[in-house]
């Protein structure tokens, strides 16, 4: 029998069968192939209100999104470019040889490529020196055609990551990770110049998909630099009342299961269970944990904080991993090199 949540309005029938379909095929196969299929296979609208059959959460399509959002930045730097004869640049410092950190740096590559954003990069062995970083950062930070610097996290352990990341100019951290933009995210009145990327992300689709913020209960899993803190205090911003539940909070679930939207970023395969999880919440799994896999040709495929099949069937509303907060993530990167360009160029 169809139970319709508070967050719920709209089409029953199309959610459940591909909720079902998808469940199906996560059940029958652990490729990661096979997944995203399935992903693929259910047509979503871009704005979406959430609804629920009982036992089957809608699928939050982040790489649907992620692809209109890069339609939306292509136009306007096509439009840079011809009004302004502007580029906007980003520029990526990747230190080492971590092969995910390698994949990750080629995939922002490629989305750049594919908005009509330039894409600048420096690869340094492992055994730089923090010296050798910040001179590249600094020649960055002159660069009139680089409008956004990242530098790839994790750095080496020998390097001071905050010596680092303080030293990209502000106006250039299309990270979020500069002290000052942080402070200002985390101040009330107050306007960072760029918002973090993944919480960013997250935001974002709630708010393509309809779903309200203001006033509910927010949980985030893990209190990280890069997606946990930032990604409660915007929720904060939002008008949520958050908390944040780490490796030293004392019954987790307890205060999981009050979560109206819960936002798992706590880097553990699958930690998440159904019973963590409040009926009709809305779960945005942000974890990317590679598993062991034999059926994959990589011989590990990526899965979540979130045991899918579980939240499935409490939540109202779940993003996938892989096609979830990821794509997002990249997605909402060329949008902080664009607003950067914007800002330095007054373009609006
Ligand atoms: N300075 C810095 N900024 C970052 O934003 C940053 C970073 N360092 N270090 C590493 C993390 C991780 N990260 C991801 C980006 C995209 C996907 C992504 O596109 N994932 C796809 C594919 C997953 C797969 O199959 O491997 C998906 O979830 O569908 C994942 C992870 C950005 N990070």
């Amino acid at each position: 029998m169809a139970r319709v949540l508070p967050l719920s309005k709209g089409n029953t029938l199309v959610h459940q069968l591909c909720c079902r379909f998808i469940l199906r095929r996560f059940q029958s196969s652990s490729s990661l192939f096979s997944a995203r299929r399935s992903v693929d296979s259910c047509s979503y609208s871009s704005v979406a209100d959430i609804e629920v059959t009982e036992g089957y959460a809608k699928v939050i399509d982040g790489k649907l999104i992620a692809a209109q959002i890069r339609d939306e930045i292509a136009m306007e730097v096509s439009k840079m470019k011809s009004v302004k004869g502007i580029v906007p640049g980003l520029a990526v410092i990747l230190v080492g040889d971590r092969k995910d950190s390698a994949t990750y740096v080629q995939r922002k590559k490629e989305a750049c490529e594919s908005v009509g954003i330039s894409s600048y990069e420096a690869c340094l062995p492992d055994h730089s020196s923090e010296k050798e970083v910040l001179k590249h950062i600094s020649a960055y930070n002159d660069d009139p055609s680089v409008h956004g610097i990242l530098v790839q996290l994790p750095l080496p352990s020998h390097m001071n990551e905050e010596n680092i990341l303080n030293a990209v100019r502000i106006e250039k951290d299309v990270d979020g990770f500069h002290p000052l933009n942080f402070g200002n995210l985390a101040m009330r009145d107050r306007e960072p110049l760029f918002i973090p990327c993944t919480p960013k992300g997250c935001i974002e689709l709630l708010h393509r998909y309809n779903i309200g913020i203001k006033g509910k209960n927010a949980v985030v899993i893990g209190r990280s630099n890069i997606v946990g803190t930032p990604a409660a205090l915007l929720l904060l911003r939002e008008e949520a009342t958050i908390s944040i539940v780490h490796a030293e909070t004392k019954n987790v679930e307890e205060i999981t299961r009050q979560a109206d939207i819960l936002i798992a970023a706590a880097g553990q395969a699958n930690i998440v269970t159904g019973s963590w999880i409040k009926p009709g919440a809305v779960v945005l799994d942000v974890g990317i944990n590679p598993v062991e896999d034999a059926d994959s040709p990589q011989g590990y495929r990526i899965v979540g904080d979130v045991k899918y099949d579980e939240a499935c069937k409490v939540a109202s509303a779940i993003t996938p991993v892989p096609g979830g907060i990821g794509p997002m993530t990249i997605a909402m990167l060329l949008s902080n090199t664009l607003l950067s360009a914007k800002r330095i160029h007054n373009f609006w």
